[in-house]
């Protein structure tokens, strides 16, 4: 894969913004900068593997990307790659790395092409941060503002309660993992479980039948009426393609719907808001490309907006919650409490010995 050669040619059209003044409006002027670069792969194990409808996961791997400007700004960014959403894989991440000589312009950056959107949001958080568009630091976030992640099954009974005693109102459990005879009862339990005030999502990955959807849908509407704990949301109930459906769903039950997998790329996220969708959207920043695109993306959205990790590390959540509470609503809770699934992330440091 050499997109360089792409990009260096590109460089003879760079004067104007038509390509440079979409990534990165900072940077004007600067298309020629050269950057030195600098990778470095990590691997971060489950502390038990995440079960979903796409099957288990065991291993988080990522790259976090370095870069340098001749005054010794520095930035850093992470490719997080989800190849089961549609994105590059972590070797096809790896290849761009490797494919870099030790410098890099803010062209070939701005020419990273769609289809590794991973390493656009890598590259683009590191030039970002470098230009002090996004900060070195992390946000601190309260628990009630963050959505905690349960394990599917039954063992999410016995796990909201310390989550909850940490502060955290909202849940996130993962169903279409097995059978809805076996969930459905597990489902009921918890809402009964969960303090009135709680908020459970639910995600199914695309993993239901209409038939299974609608019976669900059908539970959660009830339970609305029922002054539980309420369901906020279902997400992606059906498989990404069955655009209409999908749709069909959302216009018939009162419980609000959520796009996950059906909107992974820029082209799905404008198919559905032509459809006028009625739900909300998930929006993982780490998959989403550029974060200057991420901000086109996300005007006139926010109250639909939810934002959401995918297992990366304290670099790229920097990243995404800064671009979380720039973009979304206060009263969405982002789905980045996900902490407690992984090993202790691994450490980052920035030091002149990265640059070669
Ligand atoms: O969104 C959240 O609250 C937690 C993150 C999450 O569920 C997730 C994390 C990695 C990959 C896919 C998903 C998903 O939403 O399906
Ligand atoms: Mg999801």
């Amino acid at each position: 894969m050499d997109w360089r050669a792409e990009g260096i040619r590109a460089e003879g059209i760079m004067e104007g913004d038509a390509v440079m003044g979409v990534p990165f409006p900072e940077a004007r002027g600067q298309e020629r900068a050269a950057y030195q670069v600098a990778f470095c792969p990590y691997q971060r194990p489950f502390r038990r593997p995440l079960q979903t409808h796409h099957g288990l996961w065991r291993l988080r791997e990522g790259i976090w990307v370095y870069l340098r400007d001749c005054q010794g700004r520095v930035g850093v960014g992470e490719i997080a790659p989800l190849p089961w959403f549609g994105t590059e894989t972590q070797e096809a991440a790896l290849d761009v790395c490797r494919s870099l000589g030790q410098t890099v312009t803010l062209a070939q950056i701005a020419q990273i092409p769609p289809d590794l959107p991973c390493c656009q949001f890598g590259f683009g958080c590191a030039l970002e941060q470098l230009l002090g568009r996004l900060p070195q630091s992390s946000p601190s976030l309260a628990s009630a503002s963050i959505c905690a992640l349960l394990s599917a099954g039954a063992s999410a009974l016995k796990q909201w309660q310390p989550l909850w005693e940490q502060g955290y109102r909202t849940f996130k459990w993962k169903i279409g993992v097995t059978d809805s005879e076996t969930e459905l009862p597990i489902f009921e339990q918890l809402l009964a479980q969960l303090p009135q005030s709680a908020r459970l999502r639910l995600d199914a990955n695309g993993g239901l039948t209409q038939t299974c959807a609608e019976r669900w849908l059908a539970v959660c509407d009830a339970q609305r009426s029922a002054s539980r704990a309420a369901v906020e949301y279902l997400e992606q109930p059906l498989p990404a393609a069955d655009g209409p459906a999908l749709l069909a769903l959302a216009r018939t039950f009162q419980t609000p719907l959520a796009l996950d997998e059906a909107i992974t790329t820029g082209r799905d996220w404008e198919k559905w808001l032509a459809w006028g969708w009625p739900g909300l959207f998930v929006l993982k920043p780490a998959l989403m490309g550029f974060p200057q695109q991420i901000r086109d993306r996300a005007k006139g959205l926010t109250s639909a907006l939810v934002f959401s990790s995918v297992f990366e590390t304290r670099v790229g959540r920097s990243a995404a919650l800064h671009l979380a509470l720039e973009l979304g609503h206060p009263q969405l809770a982002l789905g980045f409490g996900v902490d407690h699934w992984l090993a202790e992330s691994p450490r980052v440091s920035i030091n002149s010995s990265i640059f070669s």
